[in-house]
């Protein structure tokens, strides 16, 4: 999936252009303009991540986080809209095949370590943030609790 962001100026600072969230899909790959904006969580404080020319920025989202068991977390990010610039950012999510079960592999599993997550395929966990609820902080526990109570009444 390929996303192109176009954020408008705005006069009022601290204005989000994207709110606080952490992508569903496994990898992004993000192309950001020279604008500045794009800030990441990490230690309880915001960080900018500054553009650098010719460069990407590789982002874990959720997927990935799940199919590693939580060894990688999915980085938590938002977007400031910039005063006088207009921003632009190319996203590319890669993400499992549909159907696919995402479930993390017995190898990197400690020897009495169970599984964190349910197995899910990607197209529940795509359907779930198209209609239950958008990307934010608590996408993937409020999916988890989803799935686990979905089970319990079959
Ligand atoms: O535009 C950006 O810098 C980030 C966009 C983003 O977080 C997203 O498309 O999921
Ligand atoms: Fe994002």
């Amino acid at each position: 999936m390929m996303r192109c962001n176009s954020y408008p100026p705005c006069n009022n600072a601290g204005t989000l252009g994207t709110g606080p969230h952490c992508d569903p899909t496994s990898i992004t790959i993000l192309f950001q303009d020279q604008v500045g904006g794009l800030e990441a969580f990490v230690d309880n404080k915001w960080f900018g991540i500054h553009p650098q020319p010719n460069t990407f920025v590789i982002n874990i989202g959720d997927t990935f986080k799940a199919l590693t068991n939580g060894i990688y977390k999915s980085c938590l990010h938002r977007v400031l809209t910039n005063k006088e610039k207009d921003r632009k950012t190319l996203a590319f999510f890669l993400c499992p095949k549909k159907d696919k079960i995402v479930r993390a592999p017995d190898n990197i599993l400690g020897r009495q370590e169970s599984r964190n997550y349910p197995d899910f395929t990607w197209s529940q966990y795509f359907e779930f943030t198209q209609k239950k609820h958008r990307a934010d902080p608590n996408t993937l526990p409020d999916f988890v609790s989803f799935l686990n109570s979905n089970q319990s009444n079959i």
